[in-house]
């Protein structure tokens, strides 16, 4: 069955938007974790307005399911997740001003860049994962610079869902199999929702483990966290019956 991981992002944007500590983060994660969330996330951005460096090892401290810390592996980054040891990393090829993840890395032009700070996590005992677009020679890339698994980019997917859902889970499909056949990890991540996370998870063999946040945390605005969670895996569980059918 796929995993959850939680994104806490957005639940630190509110948090910050304040300058105090509410909601905290660190009980919002071990909360999530009692509802049913599988692993918790968050992407450390160096503007700092959400996730922040200083929240990774507060976190380290009490999620007992998986901690993933997602970034642009920049020297501090790398500094901070050395330290703390999560248990995966998701290295995305964020600018350091960008509003959001947009793309997946170019992991044949990037190659020497990240060998040696994938390199350097795993003489760690980190668990590591690169971000990509649904695209075989970057995903061979990733196998060749030594990444345990690929986080596929699933931004294209969601946006197309409405207009064409089978044409935009074709790409994700295909890639899908060639990591599988590959020997890849695989994860996905980048607005999946309620409405479109069992029809792509139930199109992605072998997938491992999906991070959702802003969808999430906008989610259980209405519905509760602990609601929200649960509807969340029973996406997963729907995906999982689909595929066994
Ligand atoms: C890599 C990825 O897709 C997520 O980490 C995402 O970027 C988080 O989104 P926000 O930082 O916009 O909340
Ligand atoms: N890696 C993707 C992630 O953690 C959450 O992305 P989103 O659901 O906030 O778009």
């Amino acid at each position: 069955m796929v995993r959850l991981s939680v994104n806490l992002n957005k639940v630190a944007l509110i948090r910050n938007s304040r300058g105090a500590d509410y909601p905290n983060l660190v009980k919002v994660a071990t909360d999530c974790e009692q509802f049913g969330a599988q692993g918790i996330t968050i992407h450390p951005r160096p503007d700092q307005r959400h996730a922040r460096y200083d929240d990774v090892a507060a976190l380290k401290e009490v999620v007992t399911t998986e901690l993933n810390i997602e970034g642009y592996p920049a020297e501090h980054f790398n500094q901070i997740v050395l330290s703390n040891r999560p248990h995966q990393v998701t290295l995305v090829p964020d600018e350091p001003g960008q509003l959001t993840s947009d793309h997946g890395w170019d992991t044949v032009a990037k190659a020497d860049f990240l060998k040696e700070v994938l390199a350097g996590f795993r003489e760690a005992g980190i668990r590591t994962s690169l971000f990509v677009d649904p695209d075989e020679r970057m995903i061979e890339g990733a196998k060749e610079v030594g990444a345990d698994r690929i986080e596929f980019y699933t931004g294209p997917f969601a946006h197309q869902f409405a207009a064409d859902r089978a044409g935009a889970v074709a790409p994700f499909t295909r890639a899908c199999r060639f990591a599988q056949e590959i020997g890849m990890g695989i994860n996905a991540g980048h607005d999946l929702n309620l409405d479109n996370l069992t029809y792509f998870a139930s199109r992605m063999p072998g997938l491992q483990e999906v991070s959702i946040g802003h969808a999430l945390v906008s989610d259980a605005l209405y519905y509760g966290m602990a609601n929200t969670i649960a509807m969340y895996r029973s996406c997963l569980s729907n995906a999982a019956a689909l595929q066994e059918g």
